[in-house]
């Protein structure tokens, strides 16, 4: 609550909503008359020391009215998210926490309430319950739940995967206690959010039955029949309806701020959470309970080589990014890093497909379709061979033109000044003249330049970066970061850098995820990873990394090669070249573990670490 009071507009939505609430629970005190007592010698009068906001068409005090109607208003409004709640909480928890058949059956009655139209139903209800409002309030909050179950069972699916939640379980709780305490807890956040914009809903829906002369007859006040009432002379009297109107607005405009801010401040503090948590380094993910907000959201994916032997090569991959972000890949030759870039962007070798999973970009599931609109536009990719991908019968103004023209549209004049503005914002001199050279004319590092200026073309929110300094001379790659972290800067856009060089990734990244053999083996911030390696893996190519070396020393290489595809080893892949393994390491499949918040890892010594942690 003090995270939303600190906010003045929570702060102001929730001053305003109390205070109506109490003018209206204590309108006998604060009212001169009563809502019905009717003043003939002023009907439709403006404000005055007497009637504060005036009288209606039959002499009656608009300020009484306004406070009596508003009882039964927000009455109705509470009635209508009781419903709400008492129905889509449990429904969306049982759904998430128990999954199967319970799960099926809920979504499938989630889906059936949202398809019905909610008004034919009211105004049915109102006709067969005589009128009655609280009815009314009530089956409106039963009818539109099926979104709140929606939310509430994805937080759920979430929340059941914590640690503390299995540990709740194994410490001997039933289910039932384990879904009310942890469970409901991780959910509250979409729970009040949404039932703050639901509240907005229904008070709406009530005013606009009210205003049709549904509900509470006349002479009770209600703000809807209040606006019928002034709607009818408002040629004559505009005034009368700027008091219930303008209260109807305020009320409502209250709920929708009080739901923007309760999101933020949960948001806010699950980020600093996570922020205490990586500090602590206590044993707790960082997952959201919200619907992921991230930009890009890679979900269990899974590629094979496809025909017969269907042989995989990424195994379930799943990480997200967010707007902005600059996240490493890291991970020796044949770790499956460049298999993982290209997936994002749909274009895997012809040879091979996603066997599962899928990659969310902005909140939409792309597809094949859906992967060529936003390739070149909203993602674009700089691979490590430049030179390559630059056809040397063009010159470069034609190369980076052709590219203009497609996600631009940009012909003639605007096309070539476009073409040498995005040669200079990369640092190419003499931009003009670099336009009219053939590829084999320039530098690899002034290749890559222009490899990145054709990917900025479209103005992509999110880059991938394949090894983009692996070809070039170790004197150009350092111009290359330094150009590829300002443009990110300047533009704001997200970053996902290939790198075999974790001193590249700690240089350019907050986030890092470390490959091996198909999987993320450790998924970290990158200060968390240069600090506390997790994953054996993840800490030998941190020491055999070219800085650790002395001069005069030779590079700690790490024994043994990644496996291939198909003799992956049936428990931790890394297992073989692992000092520290043990027969459980390769009795199954390691899952990925937290280490802390933000930090997980494919490591069964996670627990043994930690400990070690604490007691230093
Ligand atoms: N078209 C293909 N058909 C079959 N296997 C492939 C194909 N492309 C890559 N692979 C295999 O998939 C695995 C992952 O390859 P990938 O290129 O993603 O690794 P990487 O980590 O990017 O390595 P590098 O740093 O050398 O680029 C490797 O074992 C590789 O041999």
């Amino acid at each position: 609550m003090s995270a939303i009071l600190r906010r003045p507009r929570g702060l102001v939505a929730v001053v305003f909503l109390v205070l109506l609430t109490l003018a209206c629970v204590f309108a006998p005190l604060l009212t001169r008359f009563g809502p019905l007592e009717q003043h003939i010698e002023t009907v439709r009068g403006l404000p005055s020391g007497t009637y504060w906001l005036g009288t209606d068409i039959l002499g009656r005090d608009l300020f009484s009215r306004i406070l009596y109607g508003g009882r039964s208003s927000l009455l109705g409004v509470v009635e209508a998210i009781v419903a709400h709640l008492v129905v889509a909480v449990p429904l969306g928890l049982v759904a998430g926490y128990f999954g199967g058949l319970a799960d099926r059956v809920i979504m499938r009655l989630a889906e059936l309430l949202m398809s019905i139209p909610a008004i034919m139903i009211l105004l049915a209800v109102l006709a067969i319950f005589g009128n009655s409002l609280p009815v009314a309030m009530i089956a409106l909050g039963v009818l539109s739940s099926g979104g709140l179950m929606r939310l509430v069972r994805g937080a759920a699916l979430v929340a059941r995967e914590e640690l503390y939640v299995t540990a709740a379980e194994l410490m001997g709780l039933s289910r039932f206690q384990v879904m009310v305490r942890h469970v409901l807890g991780r959910c509250r956040g979409v729970i009040i959010v949404q039932t703050s914009l639901f509240a907005a809903i229904a008070l709406g829906v009530q005013t606009g039955l009210t205003f049709l002369g549904l509900g509470p007859q006349p002479p009770a006040p209600t703000w809807g029949g209040m606006v019928a009432e002034a709607a009818s002379v408002f040629s004559q009297d505009p005034w009368m309806l700027v008091p219930p109107g303008t209260v109807i607005a305020l009320t409502v405009l209250a709920f929708g701020v009080l739901g923007d801010v309760v999101r933020d401040a949960t948001s806010e503090r699950r980020s600093a959470a996570g922020a205490g948590r990586t500090r602590r380094r206590a044993s707790r993910p960082a997952t959201a309970a919200e619907p992921s907000t991230a930009l890009l959201s890679v979900q269990g994916l899974s590629v094979a080589v496809g025909g017969e032997s269907s042989l995989r090569l990424l195994d379930d991959v799943s990480f997200d990014i967010a707007a902005g972000q600059v996240v490493g890949l890291v991970g020796e030759s044949g770790s499956g890093k460049s298999m993982t870039a290209r997936a994002l962007i749909g274009l895997l070798p012809t040879n091979c497909l996603v066997e599962s999973g899928h990659v969310v970009f902005d909140g939409k599931t792309l597809d094949e379709g859906s992967f060529r609109a936003v390739r070149g536009r909203e993602i674009a990719m700089i691979s490590q061979e430049p030179m390559a991908a630059l056809d040397p019968s063009f010159r470069i103004g034609s190369l980076v033109g052709e590219v203009v023209r497609a996600v631009e549209g940009l012909r003639g004049r605007a096309q070539r000044d476009r073409v040498v503005e995005l040669l200079t914002m990369v640092e190419i001199p003499d931009a003009a003249e670099v336009a009219r050279r053939y590829p084999h004319q320039i530098s690899g590092g002034m290749a890559q330049r222009v490899a990145i200026a054709m990917a900025l073309a479209g103005r992509p929110r999110l880059l991938i970066a394949d090894e983009p300094t692996t070809a070039l001379d170790v004197t150009v790659q350092a111009d290359i970061l330094d150009l590829l972290r300002r443009l990110q800067q300047e533009n704001g856009m997200a970053v996902l850098l290939v790198s075999h060089n974790l001193g590249v990734i700690a240089d350019m990244c907050s986030t890092v995820l470390v490959m091996y053999a198909g999987q993320v083996v450790e998924q970290a911030p990158v200060d968390n990873l240069f600090a506390l390696p997790a994953h054996p893996y993840a800490a030998a190519l941190l020491a055999s990394s070219p800085e650790k070396a002395g001069i005069g020393q030779p590079i700690r290489a790490i024994p043994g090669t990644v496996p291939a595809p198909d003799e992956w080893p049936s428990g931790c892949r890394f297992a073989n070249r692992c000092e520290l393994a043990q027969p459980a390491c390769r009795a199954e499949a390691i899952p990925l573990i937290d280490v802390s918040g933000v930090h997980r890892s494919r490591c069964i010594r996670v627990p043994v670490l930690l400990e070690q942690e604490a007691a230093q």
